[in-house]
């Protein structure tokens, strides 16, 4: 059995401030999507790769992978209008992967966390076959809050990243679930809760190095972490 990974990268990045998709802009050289999908292709059992891009883009993103892939070959795929709505696009390509049995747990990951280690892949799938999820977290500094009179305690507020993993099984059953409600989640993490609630997501701590390009400065930041690790 193995990992299938889903890679979104059909955002429209209108945060960073760039005429093209942002996982296209180069980060060391590389596009920043290539970061991820070269990351990946180096963890065993980790197939398909499934990279899910602007309707449009399909051609863009597979030359710009193509010098990165080596033997193997990635799934692209055309998302949808919201990050759900692509991951519904990728699910439905994995389902009979899913349903033969040659696929046991799906991962999520942003293509714009360029930095995310090849360790923080293993951790999380063998975390969802393990438990049933597993999603990324990071300590936050400082405190969140709209009403600052009503501040929750420091120290019970984790950030959340990706790459997210979970049981394949049950995920395509809430996603199944999500599509008969028009339910449309901000991440992987909130439908499990939302239709898979028994379902034991574990947290995976990470650290600040996964971060997400999403604006401009990001890419600057993401150079310098790269460079130091
Ligand atoms: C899922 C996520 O990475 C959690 O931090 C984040 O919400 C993704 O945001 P995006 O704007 O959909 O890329």
């Amino acid at each position: 059995m193995t990992a299938a990974v889903v890679i979104l990268a059909a955002g429209s990045g209108s945060r960073v401030g760039a005429e093209v998709n942002k996982v296209l802009l180069p980060l060391d050289g590389l596009p920043v999507l290539a970061h991820s999908v070269r990351t990946v292709l180096t963890v065993p059992g980790l197939d398909p790769v499934v990279v899910v891009c602007r309707p449009g883009e399909e051609s863009e993103v597979g030359t710009a992978l193509t010098p990165h892939l080596g033997a193997r070959d990635v799934l692209l795929v055309p998302g949808g209008t919201t990050r759900h709505g692509s991951e519904q696009a990728a699910l439905a390509v994995l389902t009979p992967r899913i349903e033969q049995g040659e696929v046991d747990v799906v991962v999520i990951h942003d293509g714009a966390r360029a930095l995310a280690p090849a360790g923080l892949f293993e951790q999380v799938v063998d975390t969802a076959r393990e438990a049933g999820g597993a999603v990324p977290t990071v300590e936050l500094a400082g405190l969140l809050t709209r009403d600052p009179t009503a501040a929750p305690p420091r120290g019970r507020l984790v950030g959340v990243q990706t790459p997210q993993a979970f049981r394949a099984a049950p995920l395509l059953d809430a996603y199944r679930a999500a599509a008969r409600d028009g339910f449309d989640g901000t991440d992987t993490a909130a439908c499990l809760e939302r239709y898979q609630p028994e379902l034991a997501i574990r947290a995976v701590p990470a650290g600040p190095a996964n971060l997400k390009v999403t604006y401009p400065e990001d890419l600057e930041a993401a150079s310098r972490l790269s460079s130091a690790g």
